[in-house]
């Protein structure tokens, strides 16, 4: 009896505790979710502020590249130098290789650049380096080159561009500007293109660029060269059975005070891969030579040069530009004097670069030349560290010599000194329009962060950011006349 009383009220309990339960939980779930949603929430407008960040600062680079005036840029690679088991297949001991890998210089963010570093035995050192951009070693080709595109485009709006790679030897100047080197020499590995280097991509930018313009506009010559010993040599040179072989020329100051090679090869091209393949038979004469530091090091700067000629219809073409005295004289100077293979209209290609029955049928025409000279240096070296002897010293010291050179160029240009000394290297000499004149000019640094290189990776980042403290006169514009498609 006493059972049947209570049960229901037992039941009612249960079934009260079961829905106080049900709630509750329910209650614990909406609560949670809520929280999570609220996290989601949060990560995705963090996600969205930092996507909107970074494409903030992306669009300020372009838009700073494109204005690039005056000034030099500096971009700087942190990439690990590791050792090898060196040319003569000796294995590196494990002391040596954690010597290699213990950092000194890091990216701090994607501007600065932080060595820190103290060893007994050596002073210590805690700077910091302001640099236009910094890449971390997670960094690749593509992002590399993204940062450099925006001067193409300026190439075509009639300025001069060089890129410049600067490092210690092994840093990845070479694998920056190429991509990375085939035992053979050959330099674009066309199976890894995301590997490529700037000079590859600039190229089929330009060869883009130039698709977009109305067409027979432009037309793209090329020119390889090698600094080696302090010795200018034409790498793209043909001897009589037509094979190419390194003949030597010498660069000269014209009446107008700029720097020139005369002789020097120019092949015109008509789009990216026969600029490969040409580039390709020229670095095969490069010279290189294994050091303890790098198997495969360069012994020469090398300098490739993309000549791009605008032609220019109509009669007032001296007012077209923005020194008076500038537009006569190129007036008079400009003649239409095609390259041969364009006159002879051999071509094949579809590049809208050669249309010379269109040019030809025009009387009224000038040219316009803006040029893009991308440069390879020879890294700087320590002999006790690269373990150089004979020839191969001989040429560390010519490399060491011509890279103080142009430091020296770079400090007298930033002192405002009355005499720039140009002249003190075939370097210098050779890159005086770039550095000194009215190029848009971006070095790109490669350092390596490892404790064993801190003099090297010091020595560097004091030469990136001596170029950043030099000011230059106002970048000259070439200006040309709005050409509509299809006129
Ligand atoms: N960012 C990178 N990612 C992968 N490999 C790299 C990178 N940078 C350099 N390397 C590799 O490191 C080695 C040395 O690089 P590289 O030849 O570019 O040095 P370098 O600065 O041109 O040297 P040197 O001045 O002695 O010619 C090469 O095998 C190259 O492929």
């Amino acid at each position: 009896m006493h059972m049947l009383n209570f049960s229901p009220v037992v039941r009612d309990t249960n079934s009260g505790a079961l829905l106080v339960c049900i709630f509750v939980k329910l209650f614990v779930k909406i609560a949670l979710f809520q929280i999570k949603a609220f996290d989601l929430e949060q990560s995705l407008q963090e996600v969205t502020e930092r996507y909107e960040k970074e494409k903030q600062k992306r669009k300020a680079l372009h838009n700073s590249l494109i204005e690039l005036r005056g000034n030099i840029r500096v971009h700087c690679r942190i990439r690990p130098l590791l050792p090898f088991d060196d040319a003569a297949g000796h294995s590196v001991s494990q002391d040596r290789r954690r010597n290699f890998s213990e950092k000194a210089a890091y990216a701090a963010d994607d501007e600065t650049v932080l060595v820190k570093c103290s060893r007994p035995g050596h002073a210590s050192v805690n700077k910091t380096f302001q640099f236009e951009r910094v890449y971390s070693d997670l960094e690749s080709q593509d992002a590399v080159f993204a940062d450099v595109a925006p001067l193409l485009t300026s190439l075509l709006d009639g300025y001069n561009v060089c890129i410049m790679a600067y490092g210690q030897t092994g840093s990845g100047k070479t694998y920056t500007m190429l991509g990375p080197q085939l035992e053979e020499n050959l330099a674009f590995p066309i199976e890894e293109e995301s590997e490529l280097g700037i000079i590859p991509r600039a190229t089929q930018e330009v060869f883009r660029l130039i698709s977009e313009k109305p067409p027979g506009s432009y037309w793209v010559e090329v020119s390889v060269v090698e600094v080696y010993n302090n010795e200018i040599f034409d790498l793209l040179a043909k001897d009589s059975y037509g094979k190419v072989f390194g003949v030597k020329r010498d660069v000269v100051t014209t009446r107008e005070g700029k720097s020139d090679v005369p002789l020097l090869t120019h092949e015109t091209v008509e789009n990216a891969s026969e600029f490969l393949q040409l580039v390709n038979k020229g670095l095969q004469l490069r010279v290189t030579h294994p050091t303890l530091v790098h198997a495969h090091s360069s012994r020469s700067h090398l300098v490739v040069t993309l000549t791009i000629t605008t032609v220019v219809f109509g009669d007032n073409f001296s007012t077209l530009w923005e020194d008076e005295q500038t537009g006569q004289r190129l007036n008079k100077e400009a003649s239409c004097t095609f390259p041969q293979k364009m006159r002879d209209n051999k071509s094949t290609s579809s590049s809208r670069a050669s249309s010379p029955v269109q040019f030809e049928a025009t009387e009224k025409m000038k040219q316009v030349k803006t040029r893009l000279q991308l440069v390879d240096l020879a890294g700087s070296e320590c002999v006790g560290m690269s373990g150089v002897t004979g020839a191969a010293l001989r040429e560390t010291s010519f490399i060491n010599r011509s890279l103080s050179a142009l430091a020296d160029v770079l400090g007298a240009i930033a002192e405002q000194r009355a005499h720039v000394p140009y002249r003190n290297s075939k370097l210098t000499h050779l890159l005086q329009d770039s550095v000194g004149g009215d190029a848009k000019l971006l070095v790109m640094l490669c350092i390596s962060p490892g404790q064993k290189y801190l003099t090297e990776t010091m020595q560097s980042l004091g030469f990136g950011t001596r170029a950043r403290q030099v000011q230059r006169g106002q970048v000259k514009k070439k200006n040309f006349p709005v050409l509509s498609k299809g006129k």
